[in-house]
């Protein structure tokens, strides 16, 4: 049968080269309103941007500005102002509420050692230079998106932001004092502060827990405030010993600090694609460092922002262990009255309207409508991602984006009733959009306006396809759920030619894939693959019942929806039979290699990043012990104990259980410091299918995670996965 997939890899590489150019949007910011000396009003719009540089193996920051004039109600005029600039050292950047000063917190190698420093800027000028390392107050400042901040007080007199707690210097028993043991620097700072490193004796060694995959190192949060003008950082006092604190913003009138505690007794469990750790608001106050609990103390709760009138607190509240992600809960906290209130509780099935619920673990930075009645959410319903709006009063939701093309709406601010959003789909790369909220009670839709607009890949198409199982595969716990996959293909294919078809199941397995811009699908797309990407049922977006109907049919509902939605498709006659690879990595490495071993003759290729292999060994390598519970059907308890029943049901649920009946080629690539499913998981999979003799190859990229998004290991891994795809495939 003729072939037109692309196999050159010089052109692959070119393809790939060409298509990663395009960069996303991470960040913007609305400056204050300005009147020109015409009465015109404007704003200027602060953007940042992350690319991928593979010249130099890195992803680059970049800024944007734009300049948008406006009559608050609509855009009159809009455009860009300047060209892009790269941002290198800026760990995190804050423009003071009136716009006239700057904080940022930098990172820079001095001599040989890395400093961070808190400036302030102010017009033109650098007007202050703290050197927080010097000061050896607390440890490094936090940067992550789960503690992390850098906060102005209202009166923009004070920043907020997160470290880790500072750690007395470790030395050895048998350290002898001499002047060459404190390196130069040390000393010179020691003698600018006027003091000597206070040290500890058989420390040295201590084990400290941390938080798990992306926050290695992090394990004791303390909120810090820099009194900008006398220059002195403190350490807030009065959080609680047993909690670990982030994600905190000044409270009205700047009498103290809110934050969520995440309790860290009697152990530390990963944190990331985990918004299901037992957590609360709390607030401490300045003056006497007491300490308040906001919220229940028996949920998990994230992402809690101000109203603009300082009156009410929203945040995104969960149950405690369970699915990792699920359906969240809207809640409301009034400052005055004390009260808490469910704004949006979980939805079990989708409305008659389409809302399926709430699946976020962060609201944007600022989510308010101007009048302090209204929040925007942007996340996934079904196999897109709009924006919602919740009215606070009464609950209501409705969407501003489901009329709109299909395609992936996020949030990035909304100041003023000014949205900012990056709008993408599988073929279009991120676009920047502005766009003014409608008036309370008004049906009008958003005008949105283009400030900078993307390139369309016309030779992709795709489409988002629903399935309804077949009867013998409903869930009888919870019948009637349907699921759906996004297939990506190319538009010209030319007379009598069946394409391949690359089989792509998420993570999590309470994750989503939805129509955005996906580089390494488009480019194996316009190399001539079609790609099924399959939100199997327990994926989120769909309601809290489909997520709920996985865990304990782990290895069997995943793959068989899988399976089923991949027959459904070949049965249109499009795509050739005998070409079909799958892809998947972590949960979709999991339903990937069940695959092979349930369906051993179908499947010709095989790409498995950081798969999770067996239940039964990760549970005791893994920062997500839960997880492996959960999903193999049971609770899970900080004091549970190995069980011999849990552990041979955890593994007659794993794809090893099924190894010997594997034949196809699998291609295993792996990051050393995965913390999530450690990489003995693949490596245990690799020996077994060595012994089998399946043809295996493993790829292990020192310096990585779980996501293995580095840019050296991800372009590496994509051109393998693409040529493992194209010589198995036979193409
Ligand atoms: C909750 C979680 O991290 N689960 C992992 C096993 C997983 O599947 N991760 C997903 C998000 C991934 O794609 O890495």
């Amino acid at each position: 049968m003729e072939s037109q997939v692309m196999t050159n890899p010089e052109d692959i590489s070119k393809l790939y080269r060409e298509l990663s150019l395009f960069p996303s949007l991470t960040r913007a910011d609305v400056g204050p309103v300005i009147t020109s000396q015409y009465g015109g009003k404007y704003s200027n719009i602060y953007t940042e941007w992350s690319q991928r540089d593979l010249e130099r193996s890195e992803n680059v920051k970049f800024c944007r500005q734009y300049i948008v004039f406006h009559d608050d109600k609509s855009v009159v005029y809009s455009g860009p102002s300047g060209n892009c600039t790269e941002i290198k050292g800026e760990l995190l950047s804050k423009d003071s509420p009136s716009g006239d000063m700057k904080a940022v917190v930098r990172e820079s190698n001095i001599k040989g050692e890395d400093k961070q420093f808190l400036e302030i800027w102010s017009k033109n000028i650098k007007v202050k230079s703290i050197n927080l390392t010097a000061l050896k107050k607390h440890g490094k400042v936090y940067e992550d998106d789960q503690f992390g901040c850098l906060v102005w007080s209202h009166s923009e007199t004070h920043l907020l932001y997160v470290a880790e707690r500072k750690r007395l210097k470790a030395q050895s028993f048998f350290q002898s004092v001499s002047p060459e043991s404190c390196s130069l620097a040390d000393e010179e700072e020691g003698v600018k502060m006027g003091k000597e490193e206070e040290t500890t004796k058989g420390e040295q060694f201590v084990f400290y827990e941390d938080w798990g995959e992306t926050l290695v190192s992090k394990s004791s949060p303390v909120l810090c405030v820099l009194d900008i003008e006398g220059s002195n950082v403190s350490v807030l006092e009065g959080v609680p010993d047993n909690i670990s604190p982030g994600q905190a913003f000044w409270a009205p009138s700047d009498t103290g600090v809110v934050f969520v505690g995440w309790w860290h007794e009697p152990f530390r469990l990963g944190l990331k694609y985990s918004p299901n750790r037992r957590s609360s608001l709390f607030y401490v106050d300045l003056t006497g460092g007491q300490c308040e609990q906001l919220s229940s103390g028996s949920s998990a709760v994230c992402s809690p922002k101000l109203s603009p009138d300082q009156c009410r607190i929203i945040y995104l509240e969960c149950a405690v262990y369970g699915p990792h992600q699920q359906c969240s809960r809207l809640c409301m906290y009034d400052w005055y009255t004390k009260r808490t209130s469910v704004v949006v509780d979980v939805v079990k099935r989708p409305r008659e309207d389409g809302f399926a619920g709430i699946y976020s673990s962060s609201l944007s930075p600022l989510c308010w409508s101007a009048d302090s009645q209204r929040i925007l959410v942007s996340c996934p319903q079904g196999s897109r991602k709009d924006l919602l709006l919740v009215e606070t009063t009464t609950g209501s939701v409705t969407s501003l984006t489901s009329k709109s093309p299909g395609g992936s709406w996020s949030l990035l601010t909304i100041e003023r009733d000014l949205m900012v959003v990056s709008w993408s789909s599988p073929n279009c790369p991120p676009s920047l959009r502005v766009g003014f909220l409608p008036l309370c009670g008004s049906s009008e839709e958003v005008d949105w306006v283009m400030l900078e607009e993307s390139q369309t890949q016309p030779d992709i198409d795709w489409q988002i396809l629903n399935f309804t199982p077949p009867p013998e595969q409903d869930n009888s716990q919870y019948p009637g759920l349907d699921f759906d996959a996004l297939l990506l293909k190319p538009k010209d294919v030319k007379e009598g030619v069946k394409l391949p078809l690359i089989v792509t199941p998420h993570g999590g397995p309470h994750s989503v894939i939805v129509a955005d811009w996906l580089l390494s699908s488009s480019v194996l797309c316009r190399m001539g693959f079609a790609i099924l990407l399959v939100n199997y049922r327990g994926s989120i977006g769909y309601g809290q019942d489909s997520i709920l109907s996985l865990p304990g049919n782990v290895g069997t509902q995943d793959v068989k929806d899988v399976q089923f939605a991949v027959e459904s498709v070949l049965r249109g006659g499009a795509f050739d039979e005998q070409k079909v690879a799958v892809a998947g990595g972590s949960h979709g490495g999991f339903v990937a290699c069940h695959l092979i071993g349930q369906y051993p003759e179908f499947y010709k290729a095989c790409v498995a990043r950081n798969p999770v292999i067996n239940l039964a060994s990760m549970i005791g390598s893994t920062d997500i012990p839960d997880w492996c519970m959960v999903e193999a059907g049971y609770n899970y308890s900080t004091d549970c104990l190995p069980d011999p029943a849990v552990w041979e049901q955890m593994l007659n649920m794993s794809p090893i259980k099924h190894v010997r009946q594997v034949k196809t080629p699998v291609l295993l690539t792996l990051g050393e410091d995965d913390k999530r499913v450690p990489p003995k998981q693949g490596i245990e999979y690799y020996r077994a299918l060595k012994a089998l003799q399946v043809p295996v190859r493993l790829l292990w990229y020192p310096g990585n995670n779980h996501s293995l998004s580095k840019v050296d290991a991800e372009s590496d891994g994509f051109m393998n996965i693409a040529l493992w795809m194209t010589q198995h495939l036979s193409l």
